[in-house]
């Protein structure tokens, strides 16, 4: 481990030591290779004393659409868009800074659904943009992240904005993230029966500004917003069939039209005949979800915090303002739901999947984690203008793996 002293001492003689704020200000760069798009956050920190944690100083977010999967057979094209973001930390970060910081990219639920193969080409094509770049590239800088760390990093990013991680307080929120192909769940366990009830593997140490947390997370693949479309429509693991027309009661009845998602094209639509509306596509979507998650009891009283497609939907909606965000019951979006799934002709101009995506939302809450209808969600984007992304959780945790902070 490095001295956390040490590393402004490479630019500045020893006799102009910072003692000033701005010559302690350092940056991270992490993206976030989602399934449906890549992200870049670029970290600014200020730390005032090597016996002090890191302050954040402010964050300089862009993302592009489609994800890397999309270009599952085009690597170069991927690693591409990577470029495109990361010429935004050449401008951010001051020259004499670069070499000091670190670039980092993890990819999520859509690149664990591709084949080994045209995954590692397309982390192999961004390391090589990352390279070249002026950056700090740390060893296993380009990689697919494990699912637990995803909800353990998001459960630090939102609780260190809270300021939850600090001082004495150990009112720790839960996290709700609901990304394009996976979804996770991540809280601190209180009673003591929950940890007896949870399967080990639901269960992870983890070490953060000097403090260990025990915490439940678990990473549904597949759950995700749009994973659970494929699902509903029963088009899961078919990329074989060519042409075939996938229908669900929880479309517009003249529906149909082609939809892509990591790089495979389907053709869906309404039930032409037959029922649509809230009560059969609940049914529909509860197939997808019944009895596939684990529901520990501890959660149901309690309030989480959600972002993403929870955030993305509620805001649709009108549930919530966008900028500002909200807190909602659950049964909020059981009620939004059948509004939307009743009035589909009324919802015309709206995506063709509202209906089903606030269903499956519903279900997912009730009937896949347990959650009570009046559990509480706090419906948050940003904290102090941060996002609450994962991210911050990782570059905080390759910040310590550095040797720059605890
Ligand atoms: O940094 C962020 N700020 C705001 N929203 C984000 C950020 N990162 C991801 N999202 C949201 O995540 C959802 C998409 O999930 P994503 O593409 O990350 O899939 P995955 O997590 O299954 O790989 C969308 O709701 C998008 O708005
Ligand atoms: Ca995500």
């Amino acid at each position: 481990r490095l001295n956390r002293g040490m590393w402004f001492q490479d630019f500045l003689p020893s006799n102009v030591c910072p003692i000033n704020a701005k010559a302690n200000t350092f940056y991270g760069i992490m993206f976030d290779a989602g399934s449906t798009g890549t992200r870049i956050h670029i970290y600014t920190f200020v730390q005032e004393s090597a016996e002090s944690l890191p302050e954040l100083e402010g964050e300089i977010f862009e993302s592009v659409k489609p994800g890397l999967s999309a270009y599952a057979d085009q690597p170069e094209k991927g690693a591409e868009t990577v470029k495109q973001l990361l010429d935004m930390a050449i401008d951010a970060v001051p020259p004499h800074l670069w070499k000091k910081t670190p670039v980092v990219l993890k990819a999520t639920a859509g690149l664990r659904l591709l084949s080994e193969e045209k995954a590692q080409a397309l982390l192999l094509a961004v390391r090589e943009v990352f390279e070249e770049s002026p950056f700090l590239v740390p060893e296993d800088s380009v990689s697919i992240m494990d699912g637990s760390y995803e909800g353990i990093l998001a459960w630090i990013t939102v609780n260190f904005l809270t300021g939850q991680l600090s001082g004495q307080s150990q009112d720790t929120v839960g996290t709700l993230d609901l990304g394009g192909a996976s979804t996770q769940i991540t809280f601190l366990p209180r009673l003591e029966e929950t940890l007896k009830e949870t399967p080990g593997d639901f269960l992870t140490s983890f070490e953060m500004f000097n403090s260990t947390y025990k915490l439940y997370t678990h990473s549904y693949l597949g759950f995700g917003l749009k994973a659970a479309r494929l699902a509903t429509l029963g088009a899961m693991n078919m990329e074989a069939v060519d042409g075939q027309m996938f229908r669900s009661s929880c479309l517009p009845k003249q529906l149909e039209a082609e939809w892509h998602f990591g790089g495979v094209k389907y053709r869906y639509g309404g039930k032409k005949e037959g029922e649509t509306g809230f009560r059969p596509c609940y049914l529909e979507v509860l197939e997808v979800v019944k009895g596939k998650l684990h529901q520990p009891d501890e959660i149901r009283g309690s309030s989480f915090y959600a972002f993403s497609y929870y955030y993305d939907r509620a805001v649709d909606t009108n549930l919530i303002d966008y900028e500002r965000g909200g807190i909602l019951q659950v049964k909020d979006f059981e009620r939004k739901a059948k509004e939307v799934c009743d009035n589909m002709e009324r919802y015309k101009s709206a995506s063709p999947f509202l209906c089903m995506d606030l269903t499956y939302i519903t279900a997912l809450l009730k009937e896949g984690f347990g959650f009570r209808d009046n559990t509480l969600l706090q419906l948050t984007k940003k904290v102090n203008n941060i996002e609450t992304s994962w991210t911050l959780g990782a570059t905080f945790h390759l910040l310590q793996s550095l040797g720059l902070t605890y």
